[in-house]
């Protein structure tokens, strides 16, 4: 299941590709597209190169995995991250679904997503569903009916309050590309694949929606 790129550069690229591909798809299939992004270190470069592809960008809805409680500028935003990696030229033309507390209605009526784009913590989170949070056993329900769950701060780095998609709504998905880099997320992979609790494991166990894995060494 594991994928290995020689670089970031070429898991990006690929990364990149296939999402395009995806999204395409959607819009071929149904006149529109929706891409779950996410944030922390492993995305930008897959934006950087999924914003030059030839698609109607205007009838693409992006939302995120999951957000930070931080004002919209700050660093720690994620959706500053797409504003400024992935909204830049023609694909400023997507229409961003900002996870607040009052997206859950129209996340419902987006889903299922044509793509789900994943990091991974070296504590085995996806999204903010972060191992130690009170929330945690809420956001993994994959029968749970909501598509958003409140996650308080003091978990994670940086351990801030979040807001995350829940493991229901990312399984609400065609296609899911988790991103990973370096040798210690690898061992975690590692030991989530030979049964660990982690939240990373829930992706892999189930077989409803096809994962991706993309693992480059830096
Ligand atoms: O906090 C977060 O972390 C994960 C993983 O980020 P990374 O920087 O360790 O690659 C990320 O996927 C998530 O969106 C983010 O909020």
């Amino acid at each position: 299941m594991l994928e290995t790129y020689p670089k970031v550069a070429a898991l990006a690229e690929a990364a990149a590709h296939a999402v395009e591909a995806c999204l395409a798809d959607g819009l071929k299939t149904r006149g529109r597209a929706s891409l779950v992004a996410t944030g922390g270190r492993m995305p930008g470069p897959v934006y950087d190169r999924l914003r030059e592809a030839r698609i109607d960008w205007a009838r693409v809805v992006v939302t995120l995995s999951d957000e930070r409680s931080v004002e919209p500028d700050a660093p720690e935003s994620n959706a500053r991250l797409l504003r400024e990696r992935l909204f830049v030229g023609e694909a400023a033309k997507a229409h961003f679904l900002p996870l607040t507390d009052y997206a859950e209605p129209a996340l419902k009526a987006l889903a299922p997503f044509d793509a789900v784009l994943l990091g991974m913590g070296e504590d085995g989170h996806v999204a903010s569903l972060i191992p130690g949070s009170p929330a945690l056993a809420q956001g993994m329900d994959p029968a749970g009916e909501r598509m958003l769950l409140d996650v308080p701060a003091g978990v994670g780095s940086p351990p801030l309050a979040r807001t995350s998609l829940t493991l229901a709504a990312l399984l609400q998905a065609r296609a899911i590309f988790l991103l990973i880099s370096g040798a210690a997320k690898r061992e975690v992979l590692a030991r989530a694949e030979a049964g660990a609790e982690l939240p990373v494991r829930a992706l892999l166990a189930q077989a409803r929606v096809p994962v991706r894995v993309l693992w480059a060494p830096q």
